[in-house]
């Protein structure tokens, strides 16, 4: 929690970095926080990575470390070879066996690297290929158990948006995460190749005894890197701190959302707003890329010149010590060799350890968000032990009392004192205008969202004491912004009782039920027919891809409005008359169908809740609507207007009472 606190006040502290994954700055906050998130996550994490692999990872740290000696070794054998080919060439001894033993040695060296390196490839790959699922796992795992008013705190959001960076790139070659990642074993590689690098140097220079020409050398090679770094070092500060830079990146991925996303085609369609988006993608891509910068400041900067001047100096005066070692009377090709190989490569070493250490550094901070996503809680869970749900076998009772609630980051309540009550067994409708809170309602009562104040009793016991997956399996629904799913009908309709997908028996009386068996024998492969949810245009998105709905005649169809409303309907039905489901909820079930489906639909609901051979009804219904015909059959009426109910009774009781409900009766009429 405390992690969560520290990554929100850095947010907010450096409001460039709200962007998650945005990179932080190397402010002494950041710096701090850096430190926070190492003491409070490493040691967990360490665990758990080596509970996984304890032998395997203990090996792959040590190969790494041989792997990192490797290139100065090389170098190093390699100058032997060369001293020794002078030597023969010089003395007249030249034999070609001599030559092919020394070739041989050579390649015995390399053949071992490469078997060290093929051991320590697949050693690695079995190391971060477990390790990233485990973090994945983990990740996923969480993230399903968040619900809504979780998922609603956009602090949250962030957290785990960054945790997902932070799982997506564990151990690839673009990871991130200090003890996650290739970037702390590429720097203790970098760290030991540049120590072994040191050693040939100082060998070869400083034993001469010339301690001016080693150092001299390393200054040398590492002065191009170090203002390189410098140069590149404030262009990063500048991307991190550029607000302008920041909202194009954030409007960028708007516009291409808007482009891909299959939801907003229709209207992209019809109202021609193509080249309005490729407009503004356009504007706002090149900015980021920095095609609309006005003037080529950086590169034509006097640091740049400067930079690019001290580069070319600092690469003649590396040939200084050669000097030096040419002068002295062991001096041979090797060690001009191994000289220049070893100056060469503690440059390039240095530059790979910048880039890790400064990715690492980023990682860090991915790394806090993964450690703090794990320990968000649900909203909805029971602060205490849980009660377990009873069943009645007469249906839910449901007593709303003084009910307000607010959506999130909205200013007023969007239902206010709501009170209704739902006997065991009533079938209850909620009509009303739009927007006055039905869907909410509903949504509130079947424990998706959470609420501000009041009370909600299911069968006597507070509705936030149920664990709410415990209470989600005593209901079934159809929600108004229901959802297509990307997969055949049967996936489609199956996902309303995950137990029974494949039973063929459950699928046919769900559909038979919803009236959806027509539909679905009528699609080229039945029930295995993959469901276009794209647009008429046939095309939808997975991922990123653009995807071509292969059409009918691949097994793949389209559906009507209504015909998808049917799928929905069966979805529900699919679990509905379980005994342990004691409370149905429709959200505008039939508002597609025509008049006879509706009817059917209500017939079927009431088959259900009072099911053959039973006189009282085993199941609370409780449904809203639009037509006030179809809320004529419900044994009670709540009207809402404005976020409450403001009538309730029988049909008859709000006719007599001639108010705002009798004025809607009258008006549909
Ligand atoms: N996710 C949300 N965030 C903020 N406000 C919301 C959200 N969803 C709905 N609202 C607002 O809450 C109010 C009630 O919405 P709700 O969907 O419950 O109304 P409704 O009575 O079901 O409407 P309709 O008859 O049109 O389906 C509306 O004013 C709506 O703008």
């Amino acid at each position: 929690m405390s992690l969560r606190s520290s990554l929100a006040a850095l947010r907010n502290l450096c409001t460039e970095s709200a962007r998650p994954g945005a990179h932080r700055p190397f402010c002494a906050r950041s710096l701090s926080l850096a430190f926070d998130v190492i003491r409070l996550c490493v040691a967990d994490l360490l665990v758990l990575l080596w509970t996984l692999h304890p032998w395997r990872s203990l090996l792959l740290l040590i190969l790494e470390l041989v792997r990192g000696v490797f290139p100065a070794f090389r170098g190093y054998s390699q100058a032997l070879l060369i001293n020794e080919l002078q030597a023969l060439i010089t003395s007249n001894n030249f034999t070609w066996t001599c030559i092919t033993r020394h070739i041989a040695v050579e390649f015995s060296r390399l053949a071992l690297e490469a078997l060290i390196d093929a051991i320590a490839t697949e050693n690695e790959n079995v190391v971060y290929g477990s390790a990233k699922y485990a973090l994945e796992y983990r990740q996923m795992e969480k993230r399903l158990k968040l619900d809504l008013p979780t998922l609603a705190d956009p602090q949250i959001r962030d957290l785990f948006r960054e945790s997902d960076l932070f799982v997506r790139s564990f151990g690839g070659m673009s990871s991130f995460g200090l003890f996650s990642t290739f970037d702390f074993m590429r720097i203790l590689t970098s760290i030991s190749e540049l120590i072994s690098h040191a050693l040939v140097l100082s060998s070869l220079t400083f034993n001469r005894p010339h301690l001016t020409a080693f150092c001299f050398s390393v200054l040398t090679s590492l002065l191009p890197l170090i203002l390189r770094t410098a140069r590149s070092h404030g262009s990063y500060m500048d991307e991190a701190a550029d607000p302008q830079g920041t909202r194009a990146i954030l409007r960028q991925e708007k516009m291409r959302h808007l482009a891909q996303s299959e939801a907003y085609r229709q209207e992209l369609i019809f109202f021609g707003l193509g080249p309005w988006i490729l407009q503004g993608w356009a504007k706002a891509r090149r900015t980021v890329l920095g095609l609309e910068r006005r003037q080529l400041e950086t590169d034509l900067s006097l640091r740049g010149l400067i930079s690019i001047n001290f580069s070319s100096l600092a690469t003649f005066i590396q040939n200084v010590p050669l000097v030096l070692l040419y002068r002295s009377p062991s001096a041979s090709l090797g060690l001009f060799t191994l000289y220049q190989t070893s100056v060469q490569a503690i440059m390039f070493t240095t530059a790979n350890l910048i880039h890790s250490t400064r990715m690492a550094y980023q990682g860090i901070f991915l790394m806090g968000a993964f450690c703090a996503a794990m320990e968000v809680e649900p909203i909805l869970q029971p602060r205490d032990r849980d009660v377990p749900f009873e069943v009645s076998g007469k249906g839910m009772k449901l007593d709303v009392k003084n009910l307000t609630y607010t959506y999130p980051g909205c200013e007023g309540p969007v239902l206010r004192d709501v009170n209704l009550t739902i006997g065991a067994g009533e079938t209850v409708a909620i009509v009303g205008f739009n927007g006055s809170g039905k869907s909410t309602l509903a949504k509130i009562l079947l424990r998706i969202y959470d609420f501000d104040s009041g009370e909600i009793l299911v069968n006597g016991v507070d509705i936030r004491r149920y664990s709410p997956e415990d209470y989600h399996s005593r209901c079934t629904a159809v929600f108004q912004d229901f959802a297509r799913y990307n997969g055949s009908a049967q996936e489609n309709i199956g996902v309303g009782y995950v137990d029974k997908m494949r039973c063929p028996y459950t699928l046919d009386t769900a559909m038979r039920l919803a009236g959806a068996k027509e539909t679905v024998c009528a699609l080229p492969l039945g029930l295995k027919t993959k469901l276009d949810i794209a647009g008429q245009d046939g095309r939808s998105f997975e991922g990123d891809q653009l995807v071509q709905s292969p059409g009918p005649a691949y097994g793949c169809q389209g559906l009507s409005g209504g015909e998808w409303q049917r799928i929905a309907i069966s979805r529900a039905f699919m679990r509905a008359d379980r005994p342990e489901v004691e409370l149905l909820v429709f959200d505008e079930p039939t508002s597609s169908l025509d008049a006879h489906a509706q009817k059917r639909i209500f017939d079927s609901i009431e088959r259900i809740a009072r099911p053959a051979g039973s006189s009282a009804r085993k199941k609370s219904v409780l449904f809203i609507t639009h037509r006030l015909s179809t809320a004529r059959r419900a044994d009670k009426i709540a009207m809402m207007e404005n976020g409450t109910i403001c009538e309730f009774g029988t049909h008859q009781e709000l006719l007599n009472r001639d108010g705002k409900y009798a004025a809607l009766y009258r008006a549909s009429i």
